[in-house]
């Protein structure tokens, strides 16, 4: 969701605010917020397929006017404020409306800008709710209610990790029959610590795979040019098959200018605007798939969830998720709606949706009353929240509030462990791609996508 200057009119607050369950008192009255999802239960099949759900104020906690403003700005998602008071869902209501702390923003605005663009394979059958449904009658409404976990956790770790095995497979039979070893160049370009993190794990996972890796460590202040003068020698080296440039990039450099540079051959990011052209027409496919939503897509397979005919909505609208996600379920013929910043009715849209793709990059900003019962949920988000007891002084949850989504949904990726493992598993594969196709290869197994 691209939500950095989106200011929101104050009745869209309310109406959020409502939808999320909360309600808002004006001038000096107490600003009440608090929800609990109660399902509908039919005794004929899946709660969670089966089910209503209700928004009911329960419990009330105090706010001054001046603490309901991280919530507002938490929902809205304005970068630097992703994460505060009442977004960590998962966390007993009381515990969510602590103040955020100023070390974790920090910290947030950080993993924000490179997150908010920024899925164990099972038959159809295994993804049915494995949860009894238990029963019990509110008087007041006359419904069943339950706070039973019912959604089918999808478990991009250890699908990530199948496809990793099966890739070393591949290039142990690639070298043995060509002796050809695929190679992948990193480029970074700058020190952030989430971008090293995760070029540090791709170096990895390429050792792991047999894939060799090589890597340009660029200063913060280098010039496009510079950048410019890697990407050509990787461009010409025959041992390189794939090339990456680590994003986001310093400010002052031109993204467009440099991810056009790559060839498009070696483009295993799959961002190079011809790659993304293809994607969006009719009967032509890319070279290469952008890898987190490419992973998305996998993560729906493996899993047997139908996409063709269903409805799906995308929350986000980011070159790097968003939009190439959209992209991918229309060409898997699904009906696509793009949820966005300027979306009127949000909760609606998402509502309708067979299939929730959500990469917004905004922590718990899709409560389980935007959830269509027993949709599947695909939450690309990664977002810090503070947490005294992790080691790190925070913990990472997703755009997804899990906990009442896991009531709705009947299947949903959890964060971490979902979508972020798929995300280098499938570069992995891209990078395998693209040499298989470089030295005419024949592919031999799954080729992921
Ligand atoms: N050139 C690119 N830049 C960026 C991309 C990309 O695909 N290409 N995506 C993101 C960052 N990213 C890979 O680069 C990435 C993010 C997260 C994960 C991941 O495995 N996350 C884990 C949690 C990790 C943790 O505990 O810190 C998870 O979700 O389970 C992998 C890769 C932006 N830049």
């Amino acid at each position: 969701m691209q939500v950095e200057s989106w200011i929101p009119s104050s009745s869209y607050i309310l109406k959020l605010i409502r939808a999320a369950g909360g309600s808002l008192g004006n001038g000096n009255k107490k600003l009440k917020l608090a929800r609990v999802s109660a399902a509908v239960l039919s005794p004929l099949g899946n709660p969670s397929r089966a089910s209503h759900l209700f928004s009911l104020p329960v419990s009330i906690k105090t706010l001054t006017p001046e603490s309901s403003f991280p919530f507002v700005s938490s929902v809205f998602g304005r970068r630097n404020m992703a994460s505060s008071v009442l977004s960590d869902c998962s966390l007993p209501a009381p515990a969510r409306l602590l103040p955020f702390q100023r070390s974790v923003q920090s910290r947030t605005s950080q993993f924000q800008r490179s997150v908010s663009f920024a899925w164990r394979p099972l038959s159809l059958s295994a993804i049915r709710s494995t949860a009894s449904p238990h029963w019990s009658l509110s008087a007041s409404a006359s419904v069943a209610v339950t706070t039973e976990t019912s959604a089918k956790v999808i478990d991009g770790k250890a699908v990530a990790k199948q496809i990793k095995d099966e890739i070393a497979g591949e290039i142990v039979r690639m070298k043995d029959g060509i002796g050809i070893v695929p190679g992948l160049a990193v480029i970074l370009v700058g020190s952030r610590k989430d971008s090293q993190t995760y070029v540090r794990n791709k170096k990895k996972a390429c050792e792991a795979v047999g894939i060799k890796s090589y890597e340009a460590n660029l200063p913060e202040d280098s010039t496009e040019e510079e950048v410019l003068k890697h990407i050509a020698c990787f461009n010409d080296d025959p041992s390189v098959h794939g090339i990456l440039v680590q994003l986001p990039l310093p400010r002052h450099m031109n993204e467009e200018k440099i991810l056009n540079a790559i060839g498009l051959e070696k483009d295993v990011d799959g961002f190079h605007p011809l790659n993304i052209g293809r994607l969006s027409m009719q009967g032509r496919d890319p070279l290469f798939v952008p890898c987190t939503p490419k992973g998305c897509m996998e993560l729906l397979h493996r899993y047997g969830v139908e996409i063709k005919g269903k409805r799906a909505v995308v929350i986000g609208r980011s070159n790097i998720v968003g939009m190439p996600a959209a992209l991918l379920l229309q060409k898997a013929n699904a009906t696509i709606s793009m949820v966005h910043s300027y979306t009127k009715n949000p909760v609606e849209i998402t509502r309708q949706a067979d299939i929730i793709i959500s990469a917004a990059g905004v922590a718990n900003l899709v409560r389980g009353s935007w959830i269509k019962p027993g949709a599947v949920v695909i939450d690309v988000g990664i977002n810090p929240v503070d947490d005294a007891q992790s080691p790190r002084g925070y913990r990472l949850v997703g755009d997804v509030c899990y906990e009442e989504a896991c009531k709705v949904a009947s299947a949903i990726t959890p964060v971490p462990g979902g979508v972020g493992p798929m995300t280098i598993a499938m570069l992995l594969s891209n990078t395998l791609s693209s040499a298989k196709r470089i030295h005419d290869f024949k592919v031999h197994v799954h080729s992921f996508s």
